[in-house]
């Protein structure tokens, strides 16, 4: 049987009493690279957030590894939009990265020389030793999102949640990103991730989530990643469609 690294059920998600998602069920295979693909608006930041227990739901529920308890999300990085983060609180390249470490030590306790060659090593990985030493404001946009993706190497999840990870990046970091992610799932990661680009859904991801406000369809790239499917995923949804 197949194991699901995130399973939610029956999920209802509101903004000020209106229903962004509505009733949502979806499994997310463990050691799988899952793609959210969906028009602006559809409710893609607000699932994962939901996930994340950033956000609490009108109804239903959000499993990790089949627990609803936020403890479960010590086995989660999560990499949120860039632009919901303050780039400006003063922190080095490396400050940032070690975060990923302090899931496995509390708040408290000093990271240890372990740590440290963990978070060296997630740096390198990302290719941004040399920027160890730089304050994050400092960091272009790409440069930003590696340290991201390091900090998440670092905390050795063993589920990735990333909201569009590739948004305003070059070629060469994208490449990076997805060659990283594709390591990590052979090694039984899995991924789910907020993607936009269309055409490289099916070289980036193995299965897919298609969501306007509810699921239009999910499963395996090679067999629902079809035009039909698209279309109607990037139909207009008036609001008129939640009110019954
Ligand atoms: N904090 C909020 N308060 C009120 N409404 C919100 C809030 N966050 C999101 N929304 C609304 O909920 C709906 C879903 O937003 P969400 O950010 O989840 O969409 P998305 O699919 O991630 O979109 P995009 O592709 O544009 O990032 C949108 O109509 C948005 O305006």
């Amino acid at each position: 049987m197949t194991e699901i690294a995130v399973s939610v059920k029956n999920l209802t998600v509101a903004y000020n009493n209106a229903p962004v998602i509505q009733n949502l069920n979806v499994d997310i295979k463990k050691g799988s690279r899952t793609a959210i693909v969906g028009p602006n608006g559809a409710g893609k930041s607000t699932l994962i957030k939901t996930i994340m227990k950033l956000i609490k739901p009108v109804a239903g529920q959000s499993f990790i590894g089949g627990s609803e308890a936020k403890s479960a999300l010590k086995t989660v990085a999560y990499v949120p939009q860039k632009g919901e983060v303050n780039w400006d609180f003063p922190a080095t390249v490396f400050d940032v990265v070690l975060m990923g470490r302090y899931v496995h030590k509390g708040l408290f306790k000093r990271p240890n020389q372990t740590d440290k060659n963990i978070a060296l090593s997630a740096l390198d990985t990302m290719k941004m030793t040399a920027y160890k030493d730089h304050q994050i404001s400092e960091l272009s946009g790409g440069q930003r999102q590696r340290v991201f993706l390091a900090r998440a190497i670092a905390h050795n999840a063993s589920i990735y949640i990333m909201d569009e990870p590739l948004q305003g990046i070059d070629i060469t970091t994208e490449a990076l990103i997805i060659k990283t992610m594709k390591q990590l799932q052979s090694e039984g990661k899995t991924f789910l991730v907020v993607h936009h680009n269309l055409t490289t859904v099916p070289e980036y991801f193995n299965d897919v989530i298609l969501l306007n406000k509810e699921i239009i369809t999910s499963g395996p790239v090679a067999d629902v990643w079809t035009e039909g499917n698209i279309n109607a995923a990037y139909q207009e949804k008036g609001d008129k469609e939640w009110t019954s």
